[in-house]
């Protein structure tokens, strides 16, 4: 029998352990992960920080127990310390000082990312919380149940750092957002679209400090406030969220890597050794935005990537087709979403690049209830005229609408394409002139 072994089991390992219990029987399939618990849906966090949900109980959607009936050996709380790549055996430890050396004859790594932590003096103080585990979130909660908290300062003005900013005002708490860039989500959208989020925010009582970079966390032995070259915040909890890290540490001396140092991996997930498999948040991915290698750490990516690895070690052939990034996110109701890139990210790349942009209602005029402005904008390569990404924003759920940029990134289409794209209309859902067509049409 084929052995595979899985190192890592959350989004990325999960998907590639159901795909092949589901489809190949034939394998004998053992997991290892460093972790108590699996499929923790980190997108829930702040919902549940911000007791938007009463219970992290539907936050987890596989455990062990499913894996074992399908058939597979499972260890948690079993960290894989070494791969021996050329005699291909794994070696981990489990929390009870038991020790497993475990040959493969195909190798998956879904070891997933790490937060970064800023190099700054401070980090190790109490009430200084990374925010990515199952047990960060409880941890965070336990501490604002039971303790004096007041002031929360969040660091990053990413997507975990604005959902936690709105959690942690949710719950009354004062909160102080910093980014080193001048807006936030700046990954993501281009200011006209950020500006938004930023008055949305304010509105709401968080103090934005933008274009801040902090020195120091300090306190004395719990974290009392944050230092940055400009400002000081009274904190008495802070939450960092500057961006992940690939996890890489197994294979970093054997596997090529990425500049970030994520596995290099091919469009069958396989890495630079035959037999070895890399996905999710420790891989690489193919954007076809810049049509390039990429890292890009989304659950959405690790799944699948989690698919193809999966059907390649059992034997299927399957070609990966890339990723646009495409994301979401919903501050008090306010909807964002964004595809590829931005028009400044695409002008730093070197593009020469513009953007069409449209405002309009969702629904005709005469439609008087649930009838938003929303806000587009799509970015595009004058030369070749590709479309390189989309952004939108509005109160309306407008959130289908992007995959259908994302799939016109993946394709390669022209804005002048999209311009006579078959659009369909209803006054429930949209106009006749609907603002696709009309942002495609305002295309130089
Ligand atoms: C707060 C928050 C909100 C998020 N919201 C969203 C969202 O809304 N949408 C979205 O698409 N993405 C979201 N993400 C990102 C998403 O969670 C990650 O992209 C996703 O978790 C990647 O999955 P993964 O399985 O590749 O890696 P990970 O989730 O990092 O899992 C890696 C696993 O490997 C195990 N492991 C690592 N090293 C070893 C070892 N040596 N031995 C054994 N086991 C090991 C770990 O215990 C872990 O279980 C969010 C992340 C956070 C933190
Ligand atoms: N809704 C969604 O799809 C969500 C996705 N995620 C994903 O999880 C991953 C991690 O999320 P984040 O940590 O929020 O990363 P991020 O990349 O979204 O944001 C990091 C932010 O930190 C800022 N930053 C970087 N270094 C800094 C420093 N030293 N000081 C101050 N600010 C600094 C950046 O400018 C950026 O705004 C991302 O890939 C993200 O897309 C996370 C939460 C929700």
């Amino acid at each position: 029998m084929e052995r595979i072994v899985v190192i890592g089991a959350n989004h990325a390992g999960t998907a590639a352990i159901n795909t092949i219990l589901d489809n190949y029987k034939d394998k004998e399939v053992t997991i290892f992960d460093s972790n108590n618990n699996i499929s923790f849906l980190g997108c829930g966090m702040a919902l549940w920080i911000g007791n938007q949900i009463t219970s992290p109980d539907g936050l987890f959607y596989c455990s062990k127990e499913i894996f074992e009936q399908k058939g597979a050996k499972v260890y948690l709380e079993t960290i894989v310390y070494h791969v021996d790549f050329e005699k291909k055996v794994v070696f981990a430890t489990g929390k009870d000082g038991q020790s497993y050396q475990q040959p493969y004859d195909k190798l998956i790594i879904a070891s997933g990312s790490l937060p970064i932590s800023p190099n700054i003096e401070g980090t190790d103080l109490a009430n200084v919380q990374f925010v990515k585990l199952y047990q960060n979130a409880k941890e965070v909660i336990e501490k604002l149940h039971e303790s004096m908290i007041r002031n929360v300062v969040v660091v990053g003005a990413g997507y975990i750092g604005v959902e936690l900013a709105e959690a942690f005002n949710r719950i009354g708490k004062k909160v102080t957002l910093i980014d080193n860039m001048s807006t936030c989500l700046s990954g993501y959208y281009d200011r006209e679209f950020t500006d938004i989020m930023s008055k949305n925010l304010e509105s709401h009582g968080i103090k934005l400090a933008y274009e801040e970079t902090v020195t120091s966390l300090k306190g004395n032995g719990k974290v009392e406030k944050v230092v940055t070259d400009k400002n000081e915040y009274a904190a008495d909890m802070v939450v960092l969220g500057i961006g992940f890290k690939p996890n890489s540490q197994l294979g970093k001396d054997n596997l090529k890597l990425f500049k970030n140092g994520a596995y290099l991996v091919d469009r069958h997930q396989q890495t630079s050794i035959p037999d070895v498999y890399a996905i999710g948040d420790c891989a690489t991915v193919f954007d076809n935005s810049i049509q390039a290698t990429n890292y890009i750490a989304l659950a959405t990516n690790a799944v699948r990537s989690g698919i193809v690895a999966a059907h390649n070690a059992c034997g299927t052939p399957l070609e990966s087709i890339g990723v646009q990034g495409s994301n979401g996110i919903c501050i008090w109701n306010l909807k964002m979403v964004s595809t590829g890139i931005s028009l400044e990210k695409a002008k730093k790349l070197g593009y020469d690049a513009a953007a069409a942009d449209y405002e309009d209602t969702q629904k005709p005029a005469f439609i008087q209830h649930d009838n938003y402005k929303v806000k587009i904008r799509i970015v595009y390569d004058k030369k070749t005229r590709i479309v390189l990404g989309a952004q939108m924003c509005s109160e309306y759920d407008i959130s289908m609408a992007i995959h259908m940029f994302s799939l016109a990134i993946q394709e390669q289409v022209t804005i002048d394409r999209l311009k006579l794209t078959d659009i369909f209309f209803l006054p429930h859902f949209n106009k006749p002139y609907n603002y696709f067509t009309m942002a495609a049409l305002q295309a130089e």
